[in-house]
C-alpha cells in the first residue's frame, strides 16, 4: 500500500477515536470537560495506534501481493512477446524493463554472444549510452564469460568498485570501465549456465554496493531464462532463415520428399531442381521422383536407388535423367533419409548435380584418348581394343580374321609441296573412302601419318580379305581435288591372319606392318600377305640395325674411293663410298645398310664420319693429286635437312683443313623436292662457303632441268641405269645426248656415273660428256689401293682405263 493511503487511514482512525472518547467522557459526566478531552486524546492514541498496526500490516501484504501479480503479469507479457515472435530486441529490451522495475535503482545490460559483432552485441533501456555502445564493454563480458563464470549455476559475481576490488584479471577491465559511470557493484548472470559463453549474459549494474536479496535473485534467474529462450528462438529461426535461404541459392538441386507415403512424393523442391529439370515447383510437389526416369536409365541404377530408399539408407550413384523438354542430363544423385528424434525415417533428401558438361568432358578425353583428331577414325589404342576382343572372339568360334596395313604410297611429297592442309584434306578423304569400302562391324583406324589398319572379322577365307584389299585400292586409286590440284594416290596393304600360332593379337598388327613393307619393297600399290618367311627377313633387318649400332661403337667402317676422270683422262677427284666389313657377316653393302642408317638416324653419326675422314685422305693424297682435285661425299637428306648441317660442315672443314673448294656433296634430287625453300637457302649458303654440289642420281627422279636454273649447283651425275645400254640403245642415246646438252647451257659440269665399257666411254665423250666415272676406269678402291693407282698413273699418264 502507497504512504499517502497509509497516513489517510491513520488520520480517520485518530478522529474517529478523539469522537469517540468525547462521546463517552460525556456520557459517565463525572469526569467533566478537560477529563473527557483526556479520555478522548487516551482514547484516539491508543485506537489510532492499533489501527495504524492493522492497516500497515495490511498494506504490507497487499504490496507483496501487488508486486508479485505485477512480476507476473510482466512475465506473463513477456512470454506471450516471446510467443507472439516479437524480435528479439524487443523482447530482451522488455526483460531489462521488468527486471530495473522489480529491482529499484539498478540498471539492466543484455549481451548477446552470437551476433555478427565478434564480441556480441548490449541491449539495455537506461544504461548510458557511451556505456551500452563501447566496444572494450563487449570485450570484456566477454573475456569475463569464458574465464569466470561458474558452467554450472547461475553465480553472482560481485565486484566492489568503491575500492576498486576486481578480483580476477578477467573481472577487472570491466570493472575499470564501469567505474567512471558510478556503479557500485555488478552482477554477471549467464544466460546459458552450462556454457557460459554460448549465449550471452545478464549484467546488473547498481548505484550501491550489496548483493540482490534471495527473491530478487530469483527474479533475475526467471529472466535469464526468458532472455535465453529469446535468443535461442532467434538464432534457431536465423539458423532455419539461413538453411532456407541456402537451399533456395543452391545451385545443386534439392528435393525433399515424404518416406512414409506409399509413393513417396515431393514436399519440397528448390528453384536449382527447377532449372535443371526444366519442370516447375508446383509441377513436382505431389510427384514421385521418377518422373525424371526415361527409357534408358540403367535398371541396375534404379534398383540400387531403390533398395536404399527400403533399407533407409545413404546413396550416392550417377544416372540418366530426362529434363523436361526430353533432353538426356547426367545426374550425380545423392539421397539420404531425414531421421526423427526417435530414429524413424521421416522423409528423404535428395541432392541433384547436374554432372552432363563434366560427363561431355570426359567423354571428350575418352574420345581423344582412343580417336584420331584429324579423321575421328580410332586410333591404335582403340583398334588394339577392338583387336583383342576379336582375337578372343575367332579363337572360341573358330572365326578367320585378318588385319589390313595400308599405307599411302609417296604420300610426303603432297605434305612437302602443297602444304601440310592439303595433306590433312586428302588424309581425310582417304579415311571417307576406306570407311565407305568396310562393313560397319569391321574396325578401321589411323595409325597416324598415312597408316591405316583395318580388323576384318568373321571372314570365310583369305579370298575375302584380299578382295577386300583390292577394294581399298580401287578406292584410294580414284583422282583427289585439293584446291585446284588433282591428285592421285596407290597405297600398299600387307594382309595378316590369325592362326593358332598366334601368341599375342599385337603379332597380327606386326605380321600386317611386314607384309605391308614388302608390299612397298616390290613396287609399292601392291598388297601382300604375311608369310613366315617375311618375318625371317624383317627379323634379319632388325638384326642388321643392331649391329650397326656396334659396328659405328667399334669402327668397323672404312672408305673406298672411286675416280672421277676428265674428258682429257686427268683426275677431276675421287667419290668416297663407305664400306662396312662385318666380323662375322663379311662385307655389307651400303646398299642394304645405308637405307637402314637413314631409317634409324644413324646416318648422322656415320655420314659425320665419312665426312672427316674423306677429307683427311684427301689431304694425305695431296702430294699424287693437282690442287684442285675434289672429293665427292653422298649426303643423306638426314644429313642436309638438319639443324646444324652447315655448322657442322664448316666445323669438319677447319679440323681437317680441306678448302671448301676441294668439297663436292652429292645430292639425289628428291633431296633438293623435299623441302625446296629450306633447300635452296643451304645450296646458296654451301654456294657461299665455296662448295660444289653435284645432282646424283639424274634422271631417276623429277628430272626437271628448269628447277636446276635457279640452284646453284655445279655438276649433273647421269644415273647408270641410262649409261648401261650405250651406245647401242637409241632412246637411252637420245635421253642422255639431250641431258648433257641442256645441262651445258645452264653451264653444268656432266658426269655419267657406270661406265663400264670403251665403247660407253666413246658414246659418252661423242656426246660431249664432261667426267666419267665406273669400273672401265677403275672399281672403288681402299685407300692404299689409291695411292698406288695414283702413283702408276704418273708413271703411265696416258693410261685411261
Ligand atoms: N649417304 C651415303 N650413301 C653412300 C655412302 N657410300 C655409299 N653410299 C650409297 O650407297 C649406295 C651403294 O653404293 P655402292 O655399293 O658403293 O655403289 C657405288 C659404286 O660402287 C657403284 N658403281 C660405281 N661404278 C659402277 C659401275 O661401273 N657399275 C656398277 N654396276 N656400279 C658402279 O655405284 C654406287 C655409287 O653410286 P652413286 O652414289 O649414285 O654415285 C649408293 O647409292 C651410294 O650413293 C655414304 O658414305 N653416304
Amino acid at each position: 500500500m502507497a504512504a499517502d493511503t497509509r497516513q489517510t487511514v491513520l488520520l480517520v482512525a485518530v478522529f474517529i477515536m478523539i469522537a469517540l472518547g468525547s462521546v463517552v467522557g460525556m456520557v459517565v459526566g463525572g469526569v467533566g470537560l478537560m477529563g473527557s478531552i483526556a479520555l478522548s486524546a487516551v482514547l484516539a492514541l491508543i485506537g489510532g495506534m492499533g489501527l495504524a498496526t492493522l492497516v500497515t500490516r495490511y498494506s504490507a501484504r497487499t504490496r507483496e501481493l501487488y508486486f508479485a501479480k505485477r512480476q507476473l503479469e510482466s512475465q506473463n507479457r513477456l512470454q506471450a512477446s516471446i510467443a507472439r515472435g516479437a524480435p528479439y530486441r524487443t523482447i530482451l529490451e522488455q526483460i531489462c524493463q521488468f527486471l530495473e522495475q522489480q529491482i529499484p535503482n539498478v540498471h539492466v545490460i543484455i549481451w548477446s554472444a552470437r551476433t555478427d559483432d565478434s564480441n556480441g552485441e548490449l541491449i539495455t533501456l537506461s544504461a548510458p549510452n557511451t556505456l551500452h555502445q563501447s566496444a572494450d564493454v563487449r570485450s570484456h563480458i566477454k573475456t569475463l564469460t569464458q574465464h569466470e563464470i561458474d558452467p554450472f549455476y547461475p553465480v553472482f559475481k560481485a565486484t566492489h568498485l568503491a575500492d576498486k576490488g576486481a578480483e580476477t584479471t578477467f573481472s577487472r577491465p570491466l570493472c575499470q570501465a564501469l567505474c567512471p559511470h558510478g556503479y557500485q557493484s555488478t552482477y554477471l548472470v549467464p544466460l546459458d549456465a552450462t556454457r557460459p559463453d554460448a549465449l550471452g549474459a545478464l549484467l546488473l549494474l547498481c548505484p550501491i554496493p550489496g548483493e540482490p536479496s534471495e527473491p530478487q535473485q530469483l527474479t533475475i534467474v526467471n529472466a535469464t531464462r526468458l532472455a535465453r529462450l529469446a535468443l535461442e528462438r532467434h538464432h534457431s529461426e536465423s539458423q532455419l532463415h539461413i538453411f532456407e535461404r541456402s537451399l533456395e541459392a543452391s545451385s545443386n538441386g534439392v528435393v525433399i520428399t515424404e518416406a512414409n507415403h506409399a509413393d513417396m512424393p515431393i514436399l519440397y523442391a528448390n528453384p536449382a531442381f527447377a532449372q535443371i529439370t526444366g519442370y516447375t515447383r508446383d509441377e513436382v510437389k505431389g510427384r514421385n521422383c521418377r518422373f525424371l526416369q526415361g527409357p534408358d536409365t540403367h535398371p541396375a541404377h534404379k534398383q540400387q536407388m531403390r533398395q536404399a530408399l527400403s533399407e533407409g539408407r545413404d546413396i550416392n550413384l550417377t544416372v540418366r535423367n530426362y529434363r523436361k523438354d526430353g533432353r538426356l542430363f547426367w545426374n550425380h544423385v545423392f539421397i539420404s533419409p531425414v531421421r526423427s528424434s526417435d530414429g524413424y525415417v521421416t522423409h528423404f533428401i535428395g541432392i541433384l548435380n547436374d554432372i552432363s558438361e563434366r560427363k561431355h568432358h570426359e567423354n571428350q578425353l575418352a574420345f581423344h584418348a582412343t580417336h584420331d583428331a584429324l579423321t575421328g577414325l580410332g586410333n591404335r589404342a582403340l583398334f588394339e581394343d577392338h583387336l583383342r576382343h576379336d582375337v578372343e572372339l575367332a579363337k572360341r568360334h573358330q572365326q578367320q580374321i585378318a588385319v589390313l596395313f595400308i599405307d599411302l604410297d609417296e604420300f610426303k611429297p603432297i605434305n612437302d609441296t602443297l602444304g601440310h592442309s592439303v595433306g590433312d584434306r586428302v588424309l581425310i578423304s582417304v579415311a571417307k573412302r576406306l570407311e565407305a569400302t568396310i562393313r560397319p562391324s569391321d574396325t578401321l583406324c589411323r595409325f597416324g601419318g598415312d597408316e591405316f589398319v583395318l580388323l576384318l572379322h568373321d571372314l570365310v577365307d583369305l579370298k575375302q580379305a584380299e578382295d577386300i584389299a583390292e577394294r581399298v585400292v580401287n578406292a584410294i586409286e580414284k583422282p583427289y581435288c585439293a584446291d585446284q590440284h588433282e591428285l592421285h594416290l596407290s597405297a600398299s596393304i600387307g594382309i595378316a591372319l590369325n592362326d593358332e600360332h598366334l601368341e599375342n593379337p599385337s603379332e597380327l598388327i606386326q605380321h600386317a606392318d611386314m607384309a605391308m613393307y614388302k608390299a612397298k619393297k616390290q613396287g609399292r600399290n601392291g598388297i601382300q600377305t604375311y608369310t613366315h618367311d617375311i618375318n625371317t627377313k624383317l627379323t634379319q633387318r632388325l638384326m642388321l640395325r643392331n649391329d650397326l649400332q656396334d659396328a659405328i661403337n667399334q669402327e668397323q667402317f672404312s672408305l673406298h674411293y672411286q675416280p672421277l676422270i676428265r674428258h682429257d683422262g686427268t683426275v677431276k677427284g675421287f667419290e668416297a663410298l663407305l664400306r662396312w666389313q662385318h666380323p662375322e657377316k663379311g662385307v655389307i653393302s651400303p646398299g642394304r645398310f645405308i637405307p637402314i642408317a637413314e631409317q634409324t638416324g644413324q646416318i648422322i653419326a656415320l655420314g659425320q664420319w665419312v665426312m672427316a675422314r674423306a677429307a683427311r685422305d684427301l689431304l694425305a693424297l695431296s702430294a699424287l693429286l693437282p690442287n684442285n682435285c675434289l672429293i665427292s661425299i653422298n649426303l643423306s637428306p638426314l644429313q642436309f635437312y638438319r639443324a646444324n648441317f652447315l655448322q657442322t660442315l664448316a666445323e669438319t672443314l677447319k679440323n681437317t683443313g680441306l678448302p671448301a673448294s676441294r668439297l663436292e656433296l652429292e645430292l639425289t634430287e628428291g633431296v633438293l623436292m623435299n623441302d625446296t625453300e629450306g633447300a635452296i637457302t643451304t645450296l646458296h649458303a654451301l654456294h657461299n662457303m665455296g662448295v660444289h654440289v653435284a645432282i646424283d642420281d639424274f634422271g631417276t627422279g623429277f628430272s626437271s632441268l628448269s628447277y636446276l636454273r635457279h640452284l646453284p649447283v655445279n655438276t649433273l651425275k647421269i644415273d647408270r641405269s641410262f649409261i648401261t645400254h650405250l651406245p647401242e640403245n637409241r632412246k637411252d642415246t637420245a635421253v642422255v645426248s639431250g641431258i648433257i646438252g641442256l645441262a651445258h647451257h645452264l653451264d653444268l659440269t656432266v658426269v655419267a656415273e657406270g661406265v663400264e665399257t670403251q665403247q660407253q666411254h666413246q658414246a659418252l665423250a661423242a656426246l660431249d660428256c664432261d667426267v666419267f666415272q665406273g669400273y672401265f676406269f677403275s672399281r672403288p678402291m681402299p685407300f692404299p689401293a689409291v695411292v698406288d693407282w695414283l702413283k702408276s698413273r704418273k708413271s703411265h699418264p696416258a693410261n685411261l682405263s
